[in-house]
């Protein structure tokens, strides 16, 4: 038996190693404190100052050591702290005139181009960040999460998205067994049940064809499937598989959202999936309950057995809601609700509406990636390179936000999905053994296509506060246009804003060249551009749906990265709760009152005010009669 000391105030949840199946530790504790119950770890006996636990897992598999040794307290680190005064003296304006530092920045692979070299480091910054890798244990953790063992510590479960992608052939274990045969099972299902949708063999319940589909769900459930759609609606090869057939998304609980979406549509012809990890998310359950009594009212209750499907790993809950459990399609608690657009989660959809060849496309980018990011050396390794470079901003420089600024309307969706999986993954403020952090993590991530958001947030990029921008563009166009007598193509010109504004980010414009320019003196303040403002360009092929795949994969590993090297974990959302638990008291009152008229009760003056001037205006009980948008 090991005997383990711990600290009283650094023992929570994910704190503990978890010992080998009925293995048991001794664990002296300094000060008196309560047992801190986590996975399969139970208390079997307490002693003065010591508890015996023991392990009542059924597999072997140990969960990954949580040290409670913070990043912040390694030489690297240290190094890279001391190394800041360095850059602060230098100006990207100089360090772009070294050729060889700048090729050194530039790295490619298969046809991707990652230029950094506006990034406020020498080669010796990204040598310390290296270095920051190596103390932070980055390589094993990328092996421990590849290899399926529970690095989401606080949830007890894998980190398996790459498996969700992962060829046929391929081993990916969790917990002792191979996945990847379950994720092809669920493929080969969805591309069933999706070419007979789209062949018109499946149809609703009067036997018209089902060519529209809602996909209902939110947070992970949502944004990730909306970014894949909008991204490949445009992509020509796409676009022609999808003709004749809608996808839409409800996701805000909002009854505007139920409308818009309905708005247009006829039940006879509609195919709703309803899509949620848990089954239980409040705005989905609505939403799921209004699109059921939308077709049931037009077709009878018999007709959500034709026209309604889902994707959720409670597949009981599916079934209580009244969803045949043959057309429900699983998915597993290894994967990240922000992680699982390449689950059945956007499978479904997009292969409803594209087919599943189209998506096959996605995986397989995405797929590539994952191999890019195991096998590559960190030097050229573009979500390691992306994750290091994000930690030296927001960690070091101090700058917390990051501009996601794709220059490709079909991109239109890529910020808001990389908002959730960065700021949910790592919006965290202690490490994966709860230690409260001393420094900061997690960025604020923004963001819109270019040309559009020059015309918009550009100005404080340009003048305001230093925010690090991600320019991602493409080589080829979805829909080129040229108009003859122009003087370049119309993806020219955007792509000439993408080359332009790292530049000028970069170099900006000092007082000297202003004079030089006649610039009135009173003036010359206000057109001064500082530069020195850091930036990094992603050029890629094109923006079909292998090199959408492969750009979501990028982002994915990357922020995980980020996450490996603060030591947090990057894989629950804790903080998401509270607001969902506080909802649930004030939907009670709501109902309260307007059904019994009680008064507010049980909170704050300001929350009382608010809550009573709310059923003030809109007084009335919840009628007995259902009431459907009129849009
Ligand atoms: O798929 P579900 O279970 O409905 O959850 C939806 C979303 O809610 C969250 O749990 C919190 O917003 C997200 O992590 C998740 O993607």
């Amino acid at each position: 038996m090991d005997a383990v000391r711990f600290d009283p105030i650094r023992l929570q949840p994910g704190h503990l190693s978890r010992p080998r199946s009925h293995e048991r530790w001794r664990c002296e504790y300094i000060e008196s404190t309560s047992y801190p119950e986590k996975g399969s770890c139970v208390l079997v006996e307490e002693e003065a100052r010591t508890w015996i636990v023991e392990s009542r897992a059924d597999s072997e598999v140990e969960t990954v050591m949580a040290s409670t040794a913070l990043i912040c307290d390694t030489e690297p680190w240290k190094d890279l702290k001391e190394h800041i005064n360095v850059i602060e003296k230098t100006h990207l304006r100089d360090l772009m005139n070294d050729v060889d530092r700048c090729q050194s920045m530039m790295v490619e692979f298969d046809g991707i181009i990652l230029d950094y070299s506006r990034q406020r480091a020498r080669l010796d910054t990204t040598e310390k960040l290296f270095k920051l890798a190596e103390a932070a244990d980055l390589r094993k953790k990328i092996d421990s999460m590849y290899n399926g063992e529970h690095i989401n510590s606080t949830e007890n479960r894998s980190v398996l998205h790459i498996a969700l992608r992962a060829p046929r052939d391929k081993v990916i274990c969790s917990d002792g067994k191979n996945v990847v045969p379950d994720v092809w099972d669920v493929l080969d299902k969805i591309k069933d049940f999706s070419d007979r949708v789209r062949s018109g063999s499946w149809v609703g319940a009067t036997g018209k064809a089902l060519k529209d589909v809602v996909a209902i769900g939110i947070g992970g459930s949502f944004l990730g499937p909306l970014f894949v759609h909008t991204a490949l609606q445009t992509d020509p090869e796409s676009a022609d598989c999808a003709n004749g057939r809608q996808l839409r998304f409800l996701a805000n609980v909002d009854p505007v959202d139920v409308a818009r979406n309905l708005k247009g549509l006829n039940p006879e012809t509609t195919l709703v999936v309803v899509v949620s990890k848990t089954f239980t998310t409040a705005e989905t359950m609505l939403n799921a309950r209004t699109m059921r009594e939308w077709i049931s009212s037009a077709l009878g209750a018999q007709a959500v057995a034709k026209h309604m499907v889902a994707v959720s790993t409670n597949l009981t809950l599916v079934e209580k809601f009244g969803i045949d459990p043959a057309n429900a399609f699983a998915f597993w608690d290894w994967v990240g609700g922000r992680y699982s657009v390449c689950s059945a989660v956007g499978v479904l959809p997009l292969s409803l509406q594209y087919g599943f060849p189209i998506v096959e496309k996605f995986l397989k980018g995405a797929s590539n990636i994952d191999n890019h990011f195991y096998s590559t050396s960190f030097e050229r390794n573009l979500p390691v390179l992306l994750g290091l470079l994000s930690v030296w901003n927001v960690t070091f420089l101090g700058y917390p936000a990051r501009a996601i600024l794709p220059y490709a309307q079909a991109l239109e969706k890529f910020a808001p999905h990389i908002q959730q999986v960065s700021m949910e993954s790592n919006g965290k403020g202690v490490s994966i053994d709860g230690v409260p952090l001393p420094f900061e993590a997690g960025e604020i991530d923004f963001g819109e296509p270019g040309t559009n958001g020059q015309h918009s947030f550009y100005q404080l990029i340009h003048q305001g506060r230093v925010i690090p921008c991600d320019f991602i563009g493409s080589i080829k166009s979805q829909q080129p246009i040229y108009l003859k007598g122009e003087v370049v193509s119309n993806h020219d010109e955007l792509m000439s804003n993408f080359f332009a504004q790292p530049d000028a980010l970069a170099y900006g414009k000092n007082p000297e060249q202003l004079l030089h320019e006649n610039v009135p003196d009173h003036l010359i303040p206000h057109k001064t551009f500082s530069g020195n403002r850091p930036s990094l360009s992603l050029l890629l092929p094109s923006f079909d749906a292998y090199n959408i795949g492969q750009l979501l994969a990028i982002y994915e590993h990357r922020i995980a990265v980020e996450g490996f090297i603060w030591g947090i974990n990057s894989f629950d959302q804790w903080g998401v709760e509270l607001g969902k638990v506080l909802a649930t008291q004030v939907r009670k009152q709501l109902h309260l009152s307007r059904t019994e008229g009680g008064p507010v009760q049980g909170f704050n003056f300001s929350t009382t005010t608010l809550l009573t001037k709310y059923l003030e205006v809109e007084p009335g009980n919840p009628s007995d009669s259902n009431e459907l948008p009129r849009l």
